[in-house]
């Protein structure tokens, strides 16, 4: 199996299965995939009365008023009645329209395997979701410190991509809002991989499933629930040896100091090069990590990755992953502001 992409290839990592690894030097903003669903489905798939406003067929958010229903079924509803018609013709046809059971399967692209598309097909990756499905979340508000899943995709070439708590590369969606790059031909429910640093070749390029900022044994007891291992990567090695009320945080201030004294080029020849293997127990980059690529917005949990080079041109630029704010290295970039520069409408 290979990924659309020339710079990345699917390899046999030991211990983990499948993983993604760069074929070449990756660099910091760089997109290395953007991936489409195959399938896309609502949470609660049986229950078509919800109340929530969002469009049934590609997930944006709308307000209830502007919402259009299926003159069939009523039950569905969608954002205009341009994504009615596209949905009557794909994830809404007739058949899902008039069989309760199947309505399940919400929202299907067209996908170049869609011909070998069956019910059987679709319930075995839907009885696999829980490794492989990614969730598209509810608009991030701040008084909002559990943000739902409005819905669940199936993403073909993103559910390679291995765990990592401290991961070199992140996932962007724009369900709802535009990026703030040119990105002709993005879907709104398609997924862009960036790196957030600098990786050399043939090292593992890595997501984290969930906030990064869970604490150990919380992800610990995650990453085994849900995804069936016992996660051994270098900062689950320091962490272990933590004491119980030892947190990222305090370890990130006590470090905060020594990372603000060093120039850019320090830090990333000090950090992001570091083999595993250059690291004594207690000194690998969390606080370095923290302090340059977590999000400190309230309840955000996020991380952070420089817009796409320009060129060769690297961005100062760092976009959350999570709430969209965009962030200098000098100061805070008001989100509004994305509208201008090189932005294009998301076609829909
Ligand atoms: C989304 S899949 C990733 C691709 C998978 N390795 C494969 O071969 O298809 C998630 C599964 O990969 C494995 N995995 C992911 N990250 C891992 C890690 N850091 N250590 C061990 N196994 C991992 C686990 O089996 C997990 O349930």
């Amino acid at each position: 199996m290979a990924v659309p992409s020339s710079v990345l290839k699917v390899e046999e990592i030991q211990g983990r299965g499948r993983g993604i690894v760069a074929s070449q030097p990756l660099k910091a903003g760089q997109i290395i995939l953007t991936d489409s669903p195959i399938l896309l489905y609502p949470t609660s798939p049986f229950s078509q009365q919800h109340s929530s406003s969002f469009c049934d067929h590609c997930f944006k958010s709308c307000s209830s008023s502007s919402l259009v229903s299926c003159p069939s079924c009523h039950g569905y509803r969608f954002c205009d009645s341009t994504c009615l018609s596209k949905a009557l013709n794909s994830s809404h046809s007739t058949f899902v329209c008039h069989s309760v059971p199947t309505s399940i399967i919400s929202s299907l692209f067209s996908h170049p395997d869609n011909e070998l598309f069956s019910l059987q097909l679709t319930s075995s990756l839907l009885a696999k979701d829980k490794l492989n499905a990614f969730g598209i979340m509810h608009p991030f508000s701040e008084n909002d410190e559990h943000r739902s899943v409005r819905a669940y995709g199936i993403y073909p070439y993103a559910s390679f991509f291995n765990h990592d708590c401290l991961p070199n590369a992140c996932r962007f969606d724009y369900v709802d809002v535009n990026p703030p790059y040119h990105a002709d031909g993005l879907n709104n429910t398609d997924f862009v991989i960036r790196m957030i640093h600098d990786v050399p070749q043939g090292r593992e390029i890595c997501l984290s499933y969930f906030p990064v900022n869970d604490n150990y044994s919380s992800r610990q007891k995650r990453l085994l629930e849900d995804y069936g291992f016992a996660c051994n990567c270098d900062r689950c090695n320091v962490e272990s040896n933590w004491s119980d009320n030892e947190s990222i945080e305090e370890n990130a201030e006590e470090d905060k100091q020594e990372v603000m004294a060093m120039d850019d080029e320090e830090e990333d020849e000090q950090y992001e090069n570091m083999e595993p293997s250059d690291t004594d127990n207690n000194d690998f980059p969390h606080a370095y990590f923290f302090l340059k690529y977590m999000c400190d917005r309230t309840n955000c949990g996020g991380t952070l990755a420089p817009l796409p080079p320009k060129g060769d041109t690297l961005s100062n630029v760092m976009e959350c992953n999570v709430c969209g704010k965009l962030k200098s290295d000098d100061d805070n970039i008001n989100v509004d502001d994305k509208a201008q520069d090189g932005e294009v409408p998301m076609e829909d």
